[in-house]
């Protein structure tokens, strides 16, 4: 909870509405300031430490294991009984068939009873929240009280080369080929079109691995992660138990003198390196969700309401850019009001706009939905959570029109 506090407080960031008309998210919420048993509210979440994949301490650990370690950890920590979740929703890329066999597993490795379901979904690199926002839905729509949505991925003991089975045809199409692009070039192609220097990755790099070595240090990500007992194999072959506790990705020592050096991984004269990339990882995190009215008469915590959700298609050979257009889409739906400074950056070779409400972005098709009439804030002085995701869901706010 505490980075989706820091994304809220980015966004809030922004000067109240004065003569240049720049976005202020607090009006947005002003505008949203009714709150009601019908909420769907989060009640508590735990994950994994975030292991290295490959080299680090869940290379062989498998990815049930990871789930139920989280799964069981949300239901004790809030003395729940699992057998009060309507549904279980897990998110996972990789897995043979999303996961499904793999999440049924983990749910009876965590001793949940067979008569609460359990499903998965795909939505690439936002299925975890995709699998929060089918929850929210289901909650909204009336047909479950209580649900659990969870998200795990093993990139050690699965491979992201391998597409599986497609039709020589995508060859003839232009959009088709590019879904099968590689990650690290589609970093390039969003590198080059946005003019994101080399050097202002590798800034970024360094002041993202001394913000998580700060948090590390200060003990931040210590509630929120689940102490994982499992088994490792060395590279001598010695197999060992270990407790896995701490993120591995975070390298306090990295510099941008040092990452200068890094050679680009996926093209020659390209600028994506190992220091700059999103380590590949293996991990898991489960999240409990509630109608506020039933979280409440559990005396359950609520520690943020969902408020509403967007999901923007996106070219695919630049696809890291989903959440600079599902963002101010979700955030227009919470508040109805958007200006362009919040919204997306500008395409490649477009003019910085101004309109208050901007346009869909070149070359994308909005959604066609706008601001939500039944917008409603929270109470007990909770502030409203806006759930970005590493792709193109935001989740917040929903009704049953829009679930
Ligand atoms: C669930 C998921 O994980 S999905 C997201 C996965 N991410 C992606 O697909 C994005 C694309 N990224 C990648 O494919 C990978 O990160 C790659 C191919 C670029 C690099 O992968 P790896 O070779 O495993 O990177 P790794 O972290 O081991 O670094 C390799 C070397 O680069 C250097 N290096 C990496 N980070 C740093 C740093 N911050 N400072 C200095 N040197 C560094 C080191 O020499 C390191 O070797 P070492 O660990 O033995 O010291």
């Amino acid at each position: 909870m505490h980075r989706v506090k820091v994304i809220s407080g980015h966004l809030s960031s922004y000067p109240p509405q004065g003569g240049n008309r720049k976005c202020n998210i607090n009006h947005c919420r002003a505008r949203a300031a009714v709150s009601g048993p019908e909420d769907v509210v989060v009640v508590h979440g735990r994950r994994t430490a975030i292991g290295k994949a490959k080299r680090g301490l869940f290379k062989d650990t498998t990815p049930d294991e990871l789930l139920s370690a989280v799964m069981k950890a949300v239901m004790t920590d809030m003395g729940l009984s699992p057998d009060r979740l309507g549904d279980v929703c897990v998110g996972n890329v990789l897995q043979p068939g999303a996961g499904a066999v793999m999440a049924r597993i983990a749910h009876f490795l965590s001793e949940f009873p067979e008569t609460v379901p359990v499903y998965t979904v795909n939505r690439q690199c936002s299925s975890g929240l995709q699998a929060l926002f089918n929850i929210a839905g289901a909650i909204k729509s009336g047909s479950i009280d209580l649900g659990l949505a969870c998200g795990v991925e093993s990139m050690s003991l699965q491979e992201m080369g391998n597409p599986g089975d497609l039709s020589p045809r995508l060859v003839d199409f232009e959009k088709a080929r590019a879904c099968v692009v590689p990650m690290g070039i589609t970093s390039e192609n969003v590198a080059e079109r946005f003019g994101i220097s080399r050097e202002k990755q590798d800034a970024f790099a360094v002041s993202s691995h001394q913000k998580a070595d700060r948090a590390q240090r200060s003990g931040r990500f210590e509630a929120e992660i689940v102490p994982v007992v499992t088994r490792v194999t060395d590279a001598e072959g010695t197999e060992s138990t270990v407790t896995v506790l701490k993120d591995e990705g975070v390298r306090p020592s990295t510099t941008l003198e040092g990452l200068g050096k890094l050679r680009a991984a996926f093209r020659a004269d390209g600028s994506t390196t190992a220091g700059n990339s999103s380590q590949v990882s293996d991990g898991a995190a489960a999240l409990l969700l509630g109608r506020r009215s039933a979280v409440e008469a559990l005396g359950l915590p609520v520690l943020g309401v969902l408020r509403a959700s967007a999901v923007v298609g996106v070219p695919p050979d630049m696809m890291g850019i989903g959440p600079a257009y599902a963002i101010p889409a979700a955030l227009e739906q919470a508040g109805g009001v958007l200006c362009r400074e919040a919204g997306p950056p500008a395409g490649p070779g477009e003019p910085e706009r101004r309109s208050h409400r901007p346009g869909p972005p070149p070359g994308l098709h909005r959604r066609p939905h706008g601001g939500h009439p039944a917008a409603r804030a929270p109470t007990h002085g909770e502030e409203v959570r806006l759930l970005a995701g590493t792709s193109t869901r935001l989740v917040n706010r929903g009704s049953p029109k829009h679930l």
